[in-house]
């Protein structure tokens, strides 16, 4: 083994190895600039400015929102056209645009963020597609989640035991200190877990662990050179599919185990078993579900209590609901507002708590950076509305969300955070069809909108119900400066650049714990 390397690491050969992966990239390239096609007729007109020889349009992925709103605005009806690589993409905006790209059955979801969401493996086969929706779908159905709901409350229940036993931030306070968005991340994931995969990921926190680590990888190590070049095998690329394979072990070895041992697990992981999915569909079913859920919850989830606590009037009435609801259960004077809560039903945690509902559909309405995609797989033109444009088969379709979540013509104040403009003061414009894209909108509707919303409200309501909150650094000192606005040139939310952190004390210590 040792002479094959010396072997190998002799300058001719690593010069002959260099050349060739060279002339290999060179020969793409080329290929890549003679079968460009050319714009299609009645393509909307196309946007060149920026564009670099063969990438095309660079700043679609580094300034995304710069570049499309500058585009948009070149044209009269809204809409461009524009190379990413190969691949020929028309933004959509105006009302037409968007009526074509939320309503047009013949767009595909699935083929669009595939090919376009690098980092997320969305299904790329119709068929698994179909088949991962079904699953999902069936997993998230009321008596699936009612026979999981007591997995939720346990783990929150142990994971905020942890926050009260974690070390003082200083001595002599009464605060500790957490990062939101580490500790959600971890909690979420394993509600995730609950929900749609194996016990034996969700109870062994070395596995659950390294999966998150490993699910966590696929978003942040998104490979946007792969959209240009998708033949490029990228250094992101490669770590992806090592991660693809270890998922791949993990769950191949959790189905071997269940059958070699004969024994059956009350989980979501053994009705994919019992129904006959093959291996590779489990797998990929269970790293699409876990990147699906973990992305946005996961931020959101953290996002809600640094949003109250920079603002007092929504951080009492988050307590005030949560107090609420405390006091209607409660059955006896020696529960503790956490023991109410665990006696909460479904239908309970699914009505009770609308404030914080309204909070995090806020929450998404601000943090909706980015485009959403679809792709024009049929072998026609699909008409944009009455503009006399139109989307050219085997073309994509992108979609700038903050064309509708920050329109002033649709919100008033559009970069404030306030739950309330869902309650009271709707506007006219704020009932139009296609006004709120939080969870989709149209022809696609988020399918784990009910997951994401039950794990929020219940990671919060545990929080708000023990524990007092606010801003600070990571040593425990209160921190006044304002969070820095949000990127709005990213591609999906995430946390923000700078870390933010929460202190937090135990609501009975502070003698403001619900009575
Ligand atoms: C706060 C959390 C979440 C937010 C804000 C969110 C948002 C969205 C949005 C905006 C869409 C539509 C995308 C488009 O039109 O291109 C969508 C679709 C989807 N979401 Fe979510 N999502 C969340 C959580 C989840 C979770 C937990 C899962 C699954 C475990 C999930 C699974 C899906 C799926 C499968 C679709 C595609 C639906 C279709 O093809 O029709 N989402 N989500």
């Amino acid at each position: 083994m040792s002479d094959l390397i010396t072997g190998l690491a002799r300058p001719q050969i690593v010069g002959t190895v260099i050349c060739t992966i060279l002339m290999a990239i060179g020969s793409a390239l080329f290929h890549q600039v003679l079968t460009k096609t050319p714009l299609p007729p009645k393509a909307p007109k196309q946007w060149t400015k920026n564009d670099w020889p063969i990438v095309g349009a660079w700043r679609f992925y580094k300034r995304r929102r710069d570049m499309y709103l500058e585009a948009q605005r070149s044209t009269e009806t809204g809409n461009f056209s524009f190379y990413v690589g190969k691949k020929l993409i028309v933004g959509l905006s105006g009302s037409e645009g968007k009526k074509t790209f939320f309503d047009n059955r013949e767009l595909s979801i699935s083929q669009g963020n595939a090919d376009l969401l690098t980092g997320v493996p969305a299904p790329e086969s119709n068929e698994f597609y179909q088949l991962f929706t079904k699953v999902l779908t069936t997993l998230l159905r009321t008596p699936n989640l009612v026979g999981v709901l007591n997995h939720f409350k346990a783990d929150s229940r142990r994971a905020f035991d942890g926050l009260i036993d974690a070390p003082l931030a200083r001595r002599g306070q009464d605060w500790r200190v957490m990062n939101p968005f580490d500790f959600m991340q971890r909690l979420i994931y394993q509600l995730t877990v609950r929900a749609t995969g194996a016990r034996e990921v969700a109870e062994d926190p070395k596995v659950l662990e390294s999966t998150l680590r490993m699910i966590s990888e696929f978003e942040g190590r998104a490979s946007y050179t792969r959209i240009y070049f998708p033949w490029l095998p990228t250094i992101n690329y490669m770590i992806q599919m090592l991660n693809g394979i270890k998922m791949y072990m993990i769950f191949d070895k959790i189905i071997k185990d269940r059958k070699k041992s004969g024994k059956t697990v009350d989980d979501p992981f053994q009705r994919l078993m019992d129904d006959g999915l093959s291996v590779q569909d489990i797998v990929a079913f269970e790293i699409a579900a876990l990147v699906a859920g973990l992305i946005n919850s996961t931020i959101h989830a953290a996002y809600l209590p640094i949003y109250w606590a920079t603002n007092s009037e929504c951080k009492a009435r988050v307590k005030e609901e949560v107090d609420g609801a405390v006091a209607k259960y409660r059955a006896s004077e020696d529960q503790s507002p956490a023991d109410v809560l665990d006696t909460l039903s479904l239908d309970q945690w699914e009505t009770e708590f609308k404030f914080i509902d309204l909070s995090l559909r806020e929450s998404i309405r601000l943090g909706q950076p980015g485009t959403a995609f679809r792709k024009n797989t049929t072998n026609n033109n699909i008409p944009i509305g009455n503009t006399g444009e139109v989307i050219p088969p085997d073309t994509y379709v992108a979609y700038l969300v903050d064309n509708t979540g920050l329109s002033e013509d649709i919100y008033r104040d559009p970069l404030t955070f306030n739950p309330r403009r869902f309650e009271n003061n709707v506007t006219e414009e704020m009932r139009q069809p296609h006004s709120y894209l939080g969870w989709g909108s149209g022809r696609h509707i988020c399918l784990g909108m009910r997951l994401a919303k039950l794990e929020v409200t219940m990671v919060n309501a545990y929080l708000v119900s023990q524990f007092d909150f606010e801003l600070s650094d990571e040593h425990g000192n209160s921190r006044s400066e304002p969070l820095a606005p949000i990127n709005r040139n990213l591609h999906q939310f995430n946390r923000p650049a700078e870390p933010v952190y929460l202190r937090y004390r135990s609501r009975e210590v502070s003698g403001s714990s619900v009575q």
